[in-house]
């Protein structure tokens, strides 16, 4: 509950960093939930923009509250993205990916002239790592990927959702990876990238331009590069 109001303070604040006009991205999870509601308000009460979403869960929120969604064929470029995390640091290194949404979100954030993470003060870590790295695969020989994963140094499990495989929005799988502690995160990327059946990994190392860190008596901190 706690942690909900510190997830709504920081996602209501990416409303700041709105201009009319804008192309937004919009976030995956609980809290670019609160920035998408707030959002909604903001064109409901007439401000003009438009915007594409990182998943089909935001895509139907963002409907459901009238926000206009382009296609992505009509995109030129991404004003701001607007996205939460599951580990931010100081350098402003991200893990994503807790809620499945990782690729498109990167194809999103690599669009974007600005990234903004929103998150509860909770997730601001020294050393990234603690929450295991999601990493999307593809099906097929799976198991072969998930045993390359194990030589990288990883604990890797197969991602399940209700008894099933966890299937994301591209028709792929996740492995949440187990490092621990993660001290070389670029020689990391690179490595996860190289293994053949890896499509993306959920480290975001040069994308945040700012941290947006809620906590739950509403104030939020801010914290740029
Ligand atoms: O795949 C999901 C995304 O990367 C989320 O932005 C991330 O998991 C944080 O989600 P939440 O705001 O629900 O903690």
């Amino acid at each position: 509950m706690q942690q909900d109001l510190a997830k709504k303070a920081a996602g209501e604040a990416a409303a700041a960093y709105i201009q009319p006009g804008m192309t937004i991205g919009l976030g995956t999870g609980s809290t670019a939930y609160y920035a998408i509601m707030r959002i909604g308000e903001l064109v409901r009460n007439g401000m003009q923009l438009q915007a594409v979403a990182t998943s089909a869960a935001s895509e139907e929120l963002a409907r459901a509250q009238q926000i206009p969604i382009i296609p992505f064929e009509q995109v030129d470029s991404i004003d701001l993205d607007i996205d939460g995390a599951d580990e931010a640091d100081e350098s402003l290194q991200l893990i994503k990916g807790g809620g499945g949404a990782l690729l498109r979100e990167k194809i999103v954030a690599a669009a974007a002239k600005e990234m903004l993470v929103i998150m509860d003060a909770s997730k601001l870590v020294k050393q990234l790592g603690n929450f295991p790295l999601p990493v999307e695969i593809i099906p097929f020989a799976w198991e072969l990927t998930f045993r390359h994963l194990e030589q990288s140094g990883a604990s890797p499990v197969l991602r399940r959702k209700e008894g099933k495989i966890f299937i994301t929005d591209n028709g792929n799988y996740i492995l949440d990876c187990h490092y621990g502690r993660i001290t070389a995160a670029p020689e990391l990327h690179r490595q996860l990238n190289d293994i053949p059946g890896v499509v993306e990994n959920g480290l975001f190392l040069r994308y945040a331009s700012r941290l947006l860190i809620g906590y739950a008596d509403g104030s939020v901190r801010s914290l740029s590069r």
